[in-house]
């Protein structure tokens, strides 16, 4: 009988069953998936392939392998199918269409074809519109029509520019074009290359060195790309802090803003060799590249890996994977970040090396001419005259770089100048020329001018009003005018102390608004009158002649003055043909640092910093302006016209009838003796006498007096060997003394001329002076001395104290007292001089030298301090020790000048100017007189 399955089998079976049941599922299901998964490669690579572009993803190496697949064969047949058919369509008229926005992007020399290039300069102003481009050859897409392609530069972007070993000659050509297209396409000037080549001093861009001979190109030192980059890096901060101070952002936006663009173009090229550079010059690399562009400096790199910061742009010569860069067959593929990676271009082919000495050669000619071009002066001058505002600084035209106008600046960064030149190289001109400026722009609420000529010549002359009366006009802006001052350093003296004194005050005024410096004060106080201050001091080294209290007390002031001008709107000009006058501040640094802007005129030594000689090998009629402290890259060099006395008195004639009520300037003339009179009226009439014996070096020229007061030692004496200016110099005293007394009427007034030479002059004194005057002969001194003694004694016992009448013993050759009074005579002298003021008893009197009033004023009897008041002249300051106590003096006497000491007000002897009847006058003064 058939055997029944056992459960065991059936159980198997049926499993068997389910195996293949499950079998065939799963294979159906495989079959989908597989499907499944290639549809989903398919459109991933079509997705990658839109997404990535088709020609970037066959580059793609991981792409690539998947694109080889043949079963993404469809896909790849597909999209390259859709971007033939976008590239025909672009290859219709787009490249026309772009030729076209490149022609209009790129006018004139910045696109012309270089074989159509002739040696002559451009003349385009770089005010006018910049080109957006600059051609560098042409290019096409799958060789289909070409078009040009350009590359913005100029404030634009820097360019940075790869190539390999192979196609490292084409790169350099077509880098040597470019800068070349920048240079001719403006005015010669406007465009200035500097090229830094790691590999050789003279070898990049040879053909541009015919641009050298005149500055327009400078070649560094391979060794010495710091260097390069630390004056691009200089440049580029003091166009943001100087140029760019009205709120443009660039240079660009200045220049369409105010038309003016006062920096031209820097464009430098660096040749590398595809090295990394050193980390510090990679740096410093990049911050020039960040602020370059706006501040119109232009890098353009070859072979010099750099990750710039934008704007940048790229042109590559690099190689495709796979070619032989030994063959020189092959073309060079060019690739642009302008154009993208499908445009394949061709540089422009190199101009040939003759035709581009040629163009440069005529820029540099063009160069030359245009920096001789003399802007004439009258032409820098403001058409609208006195309307500029001080508030930031004082700005002024003075010259021509490269036919831009050239500024000098006095302000908070540049607060005083330096100016050097010898004899003959145009400092005086200059400094004419500077002033006449100033006072074109600024009206005298604006700026002040203090103008001090330590020469023998007058060149401020024509600015102080006219003694004589022929001109009617003077510069209103000025307030003081030195001339004919070459020995009385005094005079620098007291314009600073002036200057000291202005600054003192302003800082108090600032203070008391919480201002830090004067520029804040204005804007705080619009009521109060806060001009700034020039002074001009021209062969200021006179002040530091000699080594005594003059020069230490000169010193002292212009440290005081260079150092706190800045802030208080206080600024200093000086001016010196001689290096020793230079050499005397180089050794005083705290003053010479302050001095920020140096003007050196040709051949002018020390003026610019230590290792600056820029100005040994300037031109007749140029300066190195430089407001960097004298450094290198701060040079300009300017061409300065000749302002001419014509127009310097056209602005001072147009000034004075803008500004006809300003007060007059004080005008010290070294050569000319102030009015006795004019002095006299001045003097305060408050019942108290007082001997005028001259005019004190100050900025206010006050009369220099002694007050007979009742006070202890209220006598005059008079010093001098020579009766000529002695003589007139006492009776103008005595005259001064007279008309000032509160009693003339009862005054009684004594003239005793000792001296047989006096006689006349007592004898023409008499009948000018008031109350009774009586002459007393030599005979009889003696008596009349013991007289007075007896008077004094008598007032003195009668109550002191005043309420006596005035009486005047005027002695003319007091020496000869001596040999005429016995010991009771020089007794009764002494007491005269001692007691004689407290009871309104004064003498006056005429000394030939110092030893015999010395021996007079000698203790037991006497003192120095009985004679309160001494005026010498023609005596030499160790002379005069003696009166001093002891104090040493150093002065030498000069004609006109004499030395006053008043106890009562002055711890030293102060210079005084003799006046036209005191002693000073034309008979008196060894070429004097005007
Ligand atoms: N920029 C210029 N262009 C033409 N001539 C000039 C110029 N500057 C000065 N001169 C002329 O040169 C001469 C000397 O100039 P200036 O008096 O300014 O020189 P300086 O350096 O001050 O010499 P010194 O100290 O001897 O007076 C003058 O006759 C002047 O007219």
């Amino acid at each position: 009988m058939a055997r029944r399955p056992n459960r065991r089998e059936r159980i198997r079976s049926a499993f068997d069953g389910f195996h293949r049941a499950a079998s065939r599922a799963l294979g159906a299901a495989e079959g989908r998936r597989d499907r499944a998964a290639a549809r989903h490669a398919e459109v991933m690579a079509e997705l990658w392939l839109r997404e990535t572009g088709h020609d970037a993803a066959r580059r793609d190496p991981g792409l690539a392998r998947v694109l080889g697949n043949p079963r993404l064969a469809g896909v790849l047949a597909r999209v390259a199918e859709d971007r033939a058919h976008v590239f025909d369509r672009w290859q219709g008229d787009s490249p026309q269409t772009l030729s076209e926005i490149v022609a209009d992007a790129t006018p004139g020399a910045a696109g012309d074809a270089p074989a159509d290039w002739r040696p002559v300069a451009g003349a385009v102003e770089p005010t006018g519109p910049v080109p957006e481009m600059w051609v560098l050859g042409t290019g096409s897409v799958e060789g289909g029509a070409p078009f040009r392609v350009a590359v913005p530069l100029l404030d634009g972007a820097h360019l940075q520019v790869v190539s390999t070993p192979r196609s490292r000659d084409r790169a350099e050509a077509m880098v040597e074009q470019l800068v070349l297209r920048t240079v001719r396409y403006f005015r010669p000037g406007a465009v200035n290359v500097h090229v830094w080549d790691v590999g050789q001093l003279a070898g990049a861009l040879p053909g541009l060195y015919p641009l050298t001979r005149t500055g327009l190109l400078t070649v560094h030192d391979p060794t010495r790309l710091g260097r390069l980059l630390d004056q691009l890096a200089d440049r580029i901060r003091r166009v943001q802090t100087r140029v760019l101070a009205d709120g443009a952002t660039s240079l660009r936006e200045l220049a369409d803003r105010t038309g003016e663009r006062p920096e031209a173009w820097l464009v430098a090229v660096l040749v590398g060799n595809g090295r990394e550079l050193p980390e510090a010059e990679l740096r410093q690399l990049q911050r020039v590249a960040r602020g370059g562009v706006a501040a119109g400096v232009q890098l353009v790199l070859l072979d010099v890996p750099a990750a710039l910061p934008r704007p940048v742009e790229t042109v590559d010569f690099g190689d495709p994977p796979g070619v032989d860069p030994a063959d020189d067959r092959l073309p060079v593929p060019v690739r642009t970040s302008v154009t993208g990676p499908h445009v394949l271009v061709e540089p422009d082919p190199p101009v040939p090396a003759d035709d581009v000495t040629a163009v440069c050669e005529a820029i540099a000619a063009g160069h030359e001419q245009w920096r001789g071009r003399l802007g004439a002066f009258k032409d820098m001058l403001p058409r609208r005259r006195g309307e500029g505002r001080s508030h930031d600084g004082l700005k002024v035209v003075v010259g021509h770089e490269d036919g831009i106008p050239a500024e000098l600046s006095l302000d908070d960064h540049s607060p005083h100048a330096l100016v050097g030149g010898p004899s003959g190289s145009g400092k005086t001109n200059l400094l004419l020329a500077w002033i006449a400026g100033l006072a074109a722009h600024y009206g005298p609420d604006e700026v002040e001018l203090y103008l001090l000529d330590f020469k023998e010549g007058v060149s401020f002359t024509p600015f102080a009003p006219d003694p004589d009366g022929h001109r009617a006009d003077r510069l209103p802006q000025a307030r003081l005018i030195g001339v004919n001052i070459n020995t009385d350093r005094e005079f620098g003296l007291a314009l600073l102390r002036h200057l000291s004194e202005v600054m003192r005050s302003r800082a108090e005024a600032a203070r008391r608004h919480g201002a830090t410096k004067l520029a804040e004060l204005r804007v705080e106080r619009p009521d109060l009158r806060l001009p700034r201050i020039v002074a001009v001091i021209d062969e200021f080294q006179f002040l530091f002649t000699g080594r005594d209290a003059v020069s230490a007390e000169a010193t002292a002031l212009l440290e005081d003055v260079a150092r706190r001008g800045r802030s208080q709107g206080v600024h200093l000009v000086l001016a010196s043909q001689d290096v020793s006058g230079i050499d005397a501040l180089w050794g005083r640094s705290a003053i010479f640092e302050q001095f920020v802007l140096r003007i050196a005129l040709p051949r002018a030594r020390r003026i610019l910093a230590q290792d600056n000689e820029a100005a040994l090998a300037l031109p007749r009629w140029h300066a190195i302006v430089n407001h960097d402290s004298g450094v290198a890259h701060g040079n300009h060099v300017v061409r300065l016209p000749e302002a001419g006395g014509p127009v310097v008195r056209d602005v001072q004639v147009t000034a004075f009838t803008d500004f006809p009520d300003t007060p007059e300037p004080v005008v010290f003339d070294g050569a000319r003796a102030p009015s006795h009179d004019a002095l006299a009226a001045r003097l305060p009439a408050d019942g108290v006498p007082r001997a005028l014996v001259g005019q004190f070096v100050d900025v206010h020229g006050s009369p220099a007096a002694a007050e007979l007061s009742d006070g202890p030692g209220r006598n005059l004496g008079v010093i001098g060997p020579d009766a000529r200016v002695a003589v007139p110099l006492l009776c103008s005293a005595v005259r001064a003394v007279a008309a000032s007394l509160p009693d003339p009427a009862g005054a009684q007034i004594l003239l005793v001329p000792l001296a047989p030479d006096a006689a006349a002059a007592a004898g023409a004194l008499a009948p000018d002076l008031p109350g009774t005057v009586e002459k007393v002969s030599a005979d009889g001194f003696a008596a009349r001395v013991a007289e007075l003694a007896a008077t004094v004694r008598a007032r003195a016992a009668s109550g002191g104290g005043g309420g006596h009448a005035s009486l005047l013993v005027v002695v003319f050759g007091a020496d000869a007292a001596e040999s005429m009074l016995d010991r009771t005579g020089t007794e009764d002298l002494r007491a005269l001089l001692r007691h004689g003021p407290g009871v309104g008893v004064h003498v006056l009197g005429w000394w030939q030298g110092a030893q015999r009033l010395k021996t007079l004023l000698a203790p037991p009897g006497a003192a120095i301090d009985d004679l309160g008041a001494w005026v010498a002249t023609g005596v030499q300051g160790t002379d005069l020790v003696p009166l001093l106590g002891g104090q040493p003096l150093d002065w030498t006497p000069t004609p006109g000048r004499a030395l006053f000491l008043d106890r009562s007000r002055h711890g030293r002897p102060q210079l005084v100017i003799l006046t036209d009847a005191g002693g000073g006058g034309p008979d008196t003064v060894a070429g004097g007189g005007v």
